[in-house]
C-alpha cells in the first residue's frame, strides 16, 4: 500500500501529473460519448468551469503555470493498449462488448482537444470548445486537476509529519463513516468521486477501505462498485454508472420549437432505451424539474429499471417517483432509486430508513466520500467545494438547466424563464449546495 504522506512530501519537487489516463474518468461519461458518437458526431458544444462557491477564489489559490502544465500532461495522453482490452472485453453490468468497435477504434486514436484559460475576478475561466464527444472528455480530468491543485497549494506548506497526522486523520474519518454504514441492513452504495476527489490515490485507498469494510456487493457485500474505470480496472471491481444532465441540456438546447424542447427529454431517454437494458436504465428526471417530467412521461418509461434523484429534497423526490410508478400500473418494490447528491452519513442513513424495503435503495457517493478534508487544517483550506464543468452551449445555442434546486439552475435568464413556462416549473424551494 502507497504510504501517501510520505509520496506527497516526497513528490513536492517534480511534476507529478494528477490524471494519468483516459480511463481516469466516470464511466457513464463513457456510456454517453459512445451514445454521442453515434447520434450527434456532428453538434458543436462548449464545455465550461463554473465555480459555484465564490469565496474560493481559485485564481489566487491554483498557480496558473502547474494547472497549464496538469491540462497539457492530460492532452498528452492517449488510450493505453492495457485499457483498450479491458473496454473492448471487460463485462459490464453482465454484458460484453458494451463498446462498439467503431466508438474503440475512435477512442484509440483520442487524445483531448485544446482549451481555453484565463484568469478573471479571482476565478479561472476554462472552456472547451469542438465537437461534443470530444470535449465533454474533459470534464472529470479538469475537475479533478484543479480540486488537486488547490489542495496541493496547502499541502505544499506542511511538514512530513503534519502530513502524517493529516493523512491519519482523515483515514480515521472515512473508517469511522464505513463503521458507521455497516449498521445498515442491504445497504448498496458505489464511489462516484472522481471529480472533486482529494487525489487519485486517495480516491482509490477510499474505494479499497470501502471493499473491505462493507464488502463486495458481488459476494454479498455493500460495495457495488466506482464509477472510476482506471480504478474498476486496476481493483478488479465493478464500473458502475447511469447517464447525466448534459444530454438533455444539449438536446434541449438544439430543439427548434417549444413543443420540441417539451419533448427533447424523452427523446434523449428513447435514444438510451435503444442503446442500453437492465441497469443502465436509469431515468434522471430533474434537469427540468422531477414534478413535471413524470407527469409527461410516456408510459414505457415507468418500464425503465429506476431512477437517480439528484437535486432537491431527494425524500420527495423519491415519494413523487413511487407515487408515478403506482399510476403506471408498475410494483415500487421491483424499482431502483438511485441517491447521489451530496451525500453525508446521516443522509443515507435517513434514506435509507424512510425507503428500504419499499423500493431498491442504492447510494452513488462522491465528494464526501473522496474528499472529506473539512476542518483538517488550519482555514479549512482543504474543505470540498462546489466545483463542475457542464456544457454551457451547442452549435450556438446557450443551454439551460434548472434542476430542483435553484441553487442549481444554470443558462441566460431569458431562456431559463422561457424553460419554465415551457416545463411548468413554478417556484422551487432552495437547498444550501455543498458540493
Ligand atoms: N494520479 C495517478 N493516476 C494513476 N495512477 C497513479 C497516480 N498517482 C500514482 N499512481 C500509481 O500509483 C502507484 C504508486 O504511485 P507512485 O507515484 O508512488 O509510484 P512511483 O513508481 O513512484 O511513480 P511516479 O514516480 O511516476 O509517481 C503507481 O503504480 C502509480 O502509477
Ligand atoms: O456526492 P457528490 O459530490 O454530490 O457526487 C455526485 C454528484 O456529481 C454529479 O454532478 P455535479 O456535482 O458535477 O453537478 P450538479 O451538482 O449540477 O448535479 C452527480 O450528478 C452528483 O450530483
Ligand atoms: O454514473 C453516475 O450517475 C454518476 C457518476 C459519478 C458522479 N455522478 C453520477
Amino acid at each position: 500500500m502507497v504510504d501517501i504522506a510520505t509520496r506527497v512530501h516526497n513528490h513536492k519537487w517534480k511534476i507529478d501529473p494528477i490524471v494519468r489516463s483516459l480511463i481516469d474518468t466516470d464511466f457513464y461519461k463513457l456510456l454517453m460519448c459512445q451514445s454521442i458518437f453515434r447520434n450527434h458526431p456532428d453538434t458543436q458544444v462548449t464545455f465550461s468551469l463554473i465555480n459555484r462557491t465564490k469565496s474560493v477564489r481559485l485564481a489566487e489559490l491554483v498557480d496558473e503555470g502547474e494547472l497549464r502544465e496538469q491540462l497539457d500532461y492530460a492532452r498528452s495522453l492517449r488510450l493505453a493498449r492495457g485499457e483498450s482490452t479491458w473496454l473492448r472485453g471487460n463485462t459490464f453490468y453482465g454484458k460484453r462488448q458494451m463498446f462498439r468497435s467503431d466508438f474503440m477504434e475512435w477512442f484509440e486514436g483520442f487524445q483531448l482537444p485544446p482549451y481555453h484559460l484565463e484568469k478573471r475576478d479571482g476565478q479561472y475561466e476554462l472552456t472547451f470548445e469542438g465537437k461534443w464527444h470530444e470535449v465533454m472528455l474533459w470534464e472529470i480530468p479538469a475537475l479533478a486537476i484543479l480540486m488537486e491543485l488547490r489542495g496541493r497549494a496547502v499541502l505544499d506548506r506542511m511538514g512530513k509529519f503534519e502530513l502524517q497526522v493529516l493523512y491519519a486523520r482523515a483515514m480515521t474519518r472515512v473508517w469511522e463513516k464505513i463503521e458507521a454504514l455497516r449498521e445498515l441492513p442491504d445497504l448498496k452504495i458505489a464511489d462516484f468521486g472522481t471529480r472533486r476527489r482529494h487525489s487519485f490515490l486517495w480516491q482509490d485507498w477510499c474505494v479499497q477501505a470501502m471493499l473491505e469494510g462493507l464488502g463486495d456487493s458481488a459476494k454479498g457485500g455493500a460495495f457495488t462498485g466506482t464509477s472510476n474505470c482506471l480504478i474498476a480496472m486496476r481493483r478488479d471491481i465493478e464500473a458502475v454508472g447511469t447517464n447525466a444532465h448534459e444530454l438533455p441540456m444539449v438536446y434541449a438546447a438544439l430543439s427548434e420549437t417549444d413543443e420540441t424542447l417539451r419533448r427533447a427529454p424523452y427523446k434523449v431517454l428513447a435514444d438510451w432505451h435503444e442503446e442500453h437494458e437492465g441497469n443502465l436504465r436509469i431515468i434522471l428526471p430533474d434537469t427540468y424539474g422531477t414534478k413535471g417530467f413524470l407527469e409527461l412521461a410516456p408510459d414505457w418509461l415507468a418500464g425503465w429499471t429506476g431512477i437517480r434523484i439528484d437535486s432537491g429534497d431527494p425524500a420527495s423526490g423519491a415519494e413523487d417517483a413511487i407515487a408515478w410508478w403506482r399510476a403506471r400500473g408498475e410494483d415500487p418494490r421491483d424499482k431502483l432509486v438511485i441517491f447521489s447528491d451530496g451525500l453525508t452519513v446521516d443522509k443515507i442513513r435517513e434514506l435509507h430508513a424512510q425507503f428500504s424495503g419499499r423500493v431498491k435503495v442504492s447510494f452513488g457517493w462522491g465528494t464526501l466520500l473522496t474528499n472529506d478534508f473539512r476542518k483538517l487544517v488550519p482555514d479549512d483550506g482543504l474543505a470540498p467545494f462546489s466545483l463542475v464543468c457542464k456544457a454551457i452551449s451547442a452549435n450556438g445555442r446557450p443551454t439551460v438547466k434548472l434542476s430542483d434546486n435553484p441553487e442549481k439552475a444554470m443558462g441566460p435568464e431569458a431562456e431559463i424563464a422561457r424553460y419554465k413556462r415551457v416545463f411548468g416549473v413554478g417556484d422551487q424551494q432552495a437547498f444550501d449546495v455543498v458540493v
